[in-house]
């Protein structure tokens, strides 16, 4: 069995077909790429995946059925869409917060993710002072903390910059080896020839092996 199972996933608003007949098999420890142009369902499948929206069909990670109607039905690393931060708070004011979720989460392991996207210089800052790329970088950092088996980004190169994009591969990369199980988002195709073990690609709401 596969890590995650989607088998004949629809989801419709208002008549309209946002998913149909969606059917993905995602592998442990792969780095999987879903490609699709704007509107094409990218964001729709991944919240399918968290079990952040209900759908029709089977949605199963680690052999469990998602339930959208738990709280917290995946627990994963999760960038999706905007960084989810808190403007008043500092970087590392944003991770603690988030890492009062988990008590797994050391305070080590917020230094070593803001150190390494380079944000630890801004120690006072608050985060409405932040460039966009530097945003970025903290919700980046917020989806590695607690190391999850289970890590969902969407198109996580925006804002930026190359020498950025690289150290995001090589952490990816690096999670994997540890055992992580990527789902990427992704319009950036160098970026994705970088890290992608499978590649998916949406289009018009279902999945599909090849473009
Ligand atoms: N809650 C919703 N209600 C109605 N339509 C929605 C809803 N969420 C998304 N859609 C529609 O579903 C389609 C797919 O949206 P989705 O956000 O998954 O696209 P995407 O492939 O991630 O696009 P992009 O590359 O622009 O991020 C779009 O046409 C969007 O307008």
């Amino acid at each position: 069995m596969s890590f995650i199972e989607l088998k004949q996933v629809s989801k419709t608003v208002k008549k309209r077909p946002l998913l149909h007949d969606v059917n993905a098999n995602i592998e442990q420890k792969s780095i999987t790429t879903l490609e699709g142009i704007n509107g094409s369902g990218k964001t729709l499948v991944l919240k399918t995946i968290l079990g952040l929206i209900k759908v029709s069909g089977t949605v199963t990670v680690d052999n469990q059925p998602v339930r959208t109607e738990d709280p917290y039905p995946v627990k994963a690393g999760i960038l999706i869409e905007n960084p989810s931060l808190i403007e008043d708070f500092t970087a590392t004011k944003n991770l603690e917060l988030l890492a009062k979720l988990d008590p797994n989460i050391s305070n080590k392991q917020i230094e070593d993710l803001l150190d390494y996207f380079d944000l630890a210089r801004f120690p006072k800052q608050k985060v409405k002072k932040f460039s966009l790329g530097m945003k970025q970088k903290l919700g980046i950092a917020q989806a590695f903390l607690g190391s999850y088996p289970l890590i969902v980004l969407d198109e996580p190169t925006n804002a930026l910059d190359t020498e950025s994009i690289a150290k995001l591969s090589k952490l990816i990369k690096q999670y994997r080896e540890n055992g992580s199980t990527f789902v990427i988002a992704s319009h950036d195709r160098d970026f994705i020839s970088q890290v992608a073990t499978h590649q998916l690609y949406v289009k018009e709401g279902t999945i599909n092996d090849e473009k």
